[in-house]
């Protein structure tokens, strides 16, 4: 027997409709493995925020299954799929609330039973895995926008998640900020799932991209393949910034 490979996650036909009857998802099947890094990409209203709120039970399979590190989504599964899943919203202001840094990311690893020291090394660790250490005493409100999202990131970092889902990263960054925070998501030794309409950040950082599109799957292979492909992006309505070219190196 080879190595076991363990999938961080497994998405097998899901489809989902909303109350009002709106389908957004038409049977997905997806399987992510441990240490991946993908791109969710594709044009506004394709379904993705609606994938991503299943993949920690915000909403529940209309259709189908949804499994982190072998676990499925289900109600009596909810408290560990929550660990196990860190959601990154657009919005850091919806995820950062205590009176300091350190307070918020202590929040979810104490809610979980860390106390002491160990709780400290925890808040430590995830702090420095953002560059935010020093930062630990202030109020999140008096950061920038960018420091405010590294901090968002470590909230969840903090619960040692199987897998890292971020929500537009790039959004509202400048460009300092912006390649920071490629570096920083870079060094983590953690399975990411990033949407994204920023398609030279995917690039940056995700092997591998999908494209959802009126709720499938319409592409999943290599970023520079995909982003090379005129036909592919234009059939999606996924733009590359105005001059930019895929880097030969990228092609092979
Ligand atoms: N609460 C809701 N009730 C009914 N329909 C909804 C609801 N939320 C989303 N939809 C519909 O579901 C479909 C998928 O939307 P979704 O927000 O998942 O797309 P998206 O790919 O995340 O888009 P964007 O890039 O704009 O964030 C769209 O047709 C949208 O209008």
């Amino acid at each position: 027997m080879g190595p076991t490979v363990v999938n961080s996650l497994e998405i097998r036909q899901l489809a989902y409709a909303y109350p009002d009857g709106t389908q957004a998802l038409f049977g997905v099947d997806l399987t992510i493995t441990r240490g991946e890094r993908v791109a969710l990409l594709g044009p506004n209203g394709a379904g993705k925020t609606t994938l991503v709120m299943h993949l920690n039970g915000i909403l529940t399979a209309g259709h189908g299954t949804v499994a982190v590190a072998g676990t499925p989504v289900a109600k009596d599964t909810l408290k560990e799929i929550r660990q196990r899943v860190g959601l990154v919203f657009q919005d850091p202001d919806d995820q950062l609330f205590m009176p300091t840094v350190r307070d918020d990311v202590a929040f979810g690893p104490a809610n979980a039973g860390l106390r002491g020291e160990e709780l400290d090394r925890v808040v430590k660790d995830a702090l420095e895995q953002v560059g935010m250490l020093e930062f630990a005493d202030r109020p999140p409100h008096h950061l920038s926008f960018g420091q405010r999202r590294r901090v968002a990131v470590a909230t969840v970092l903090a619960m040692k998640p199987e897998i890292l889902v971020l929500d537009e990263p790039s959004s509202n960054l400048d460009p300092a900020a912006r390649r920071e925070l490629a570096e920083i998501l870079r060094s983590l030794d953690v399975t990411v799932l990033m949407v994204t309409h920023d398609l030279p950040y995917a690039l940056e950082l995700c092997e591998r991209s999908l494209i959802l599109s009126g709720g499938v799957i319409s592409a999943d292979g290599r970023t520079p393949e995909l982003l090379a492909d005129d036909e592919l992006l234009a059939s999606h309505r996924l733009e590359l910034p105005y001059g930019f070219t895929i880097p030969q190196s990228d092609h092979a």
